[in-house]
């Protein structure tokens, strides 16, 4: 789908979480600093990089679970803290969903798969008539791939696999018509026979016009999955564009390097560039300047230590932020 249809804007983000809690000063790390994305309908935008890089961050701030130190995030053109009536941010809860990396914890074990489906019809009322309950929990059972319906829903979490337990979770978001899925390593804890099949259920939310932020360690599914791709590195966006232009043509040395890393899928992107590089990744507060990657940079000049380079645009629509490209 093409890019005319933005759904969520976010711009000039900053989070800071205090740090050293104990201490008498009060000192933060900043985990996002100056990082802008926008989700467009029907689109997946892949948030890749390692552990610590922001991913999540980004993610539960769109969620409202987080708030935000500084920047704007917009649905629809609204700012979303402006939503503070309890409709609207219902509304908004239930139009921005979050799939978690794990399918149990997001589920009660003591409460049937009929029961967890019938809960977000009823309170978001998509169901006023509870005889038809059953109908439709069935059809979106179906609809995940969790055949024979009726039999699934009368199990509880325990009685499914992971893969089974996420796409319970995935009929969850449809049940409420989702607008935005945000993906936290949805299939990161499942079997790797199983993740194709979950991968392809986000793929047909998509085409339905779903607006889908995913965030992976994985960029052979970033691939598969998503138009758009975002690489992170301690809290900032280096580089930035669709996916095919970015992965075939990396600019930044950070994405260079996670493509290098690439051979070995099954290993997570921080064991794959462990050791042979130089520099520790650093920890970034408000204070600190320069490139965060210029310590382990292998290109890094002096400037790279004195400012965070501006986002340049290097091909249409593919931006990066380093000095090699001024
Ligand atoms: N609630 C919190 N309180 C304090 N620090 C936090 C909190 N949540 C995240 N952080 C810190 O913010 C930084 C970014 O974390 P985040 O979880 O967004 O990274 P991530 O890229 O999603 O990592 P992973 O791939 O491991 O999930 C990390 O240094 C993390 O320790």
């Amino acid at each position: 789908m093409s890019k005319n249809n933005p759904i969520i804007e976010v711009k000039n983000l900053v989070k800071d979480f205090p740090i050293n809690a104990n201490s008498l000063k009060k000192n933060y790390m900043r985990a996002l600093n100056d990082v802008s994305f926008t989700l467009y309908k029907g689109r997946a935008l892949a948030i890749v990089g390692e552990s610590g890089s922001g991913k999540s961050t980004s993610a539960k701030i769109i969620a409202k679970m987080y708030s935000r130190t500084q920047g704007i995030v917009q649905y629809h053109g609204r700012d979303i803290d402006d939503f503070t009536q309890k409709q609207e941010l219902m509304e908004y809860r239930e139009s921005v969903q979050m799939i978690f990396q794990d399918p149990f914890g997001s589920l009660n074990p003591t409460h049937t798969i009929f029961h967890h489906l019938a809960r977000p019809l009823l309170l978001h009322k998509k169901v006023t008539n509870k005889a038809e309950l059953p109908e439709r929990i069935y059809s979106l059972l179906e609809r995940v791939g969790l055949t024979p319906a009726k039999e699934t829903a009368e199990k509880f979490p325990h009685q499914l696999s992971g893969g089974q337990r996420q796409r319970v979770n995935i009929a969850r978001n449809l049940a409420v018509e989702a607008e935005v899925i945000l993906a936290d390593e949805p299939t990161s804890m499942l079997d790797v026979s199983i993740r194709l099949g979950v991968l392809n259920l986000m793929e047909d939310m998509k085409d339905d016009g779903i607006s889908m932020m995913y965030i992976t360690h994985d960029i052979a599914t970033a691939r598969y999955l998503a138009e758009d791709i975002g690489v992170m590195y301690v809290g900032h966006l280096v580089e930035w564009g669709e996916v095919d232009e970015v992965l075939q043509k990396p600019a930044h040395p950070y994405t260079q390097l996670l493509m290098s890393a690439v051979p070995n899928p099954e290993k997570s992107i921080h064991d794959n560039l462990e050791g042979g590089r130089k520099g520790e990744i650093p920890l970034w507060t408000p204070e600190s300047i320069g490139c965060p990657f210029a310590g382990r940079c292998l290109q890094a000049m002096d400037k790279c230590t004195d400012a965070l380079p501006e986002p340049k645009e290097v091909a249409p629509n593919h931006f990066v932020r380093c000095f090699l490209h001024d």
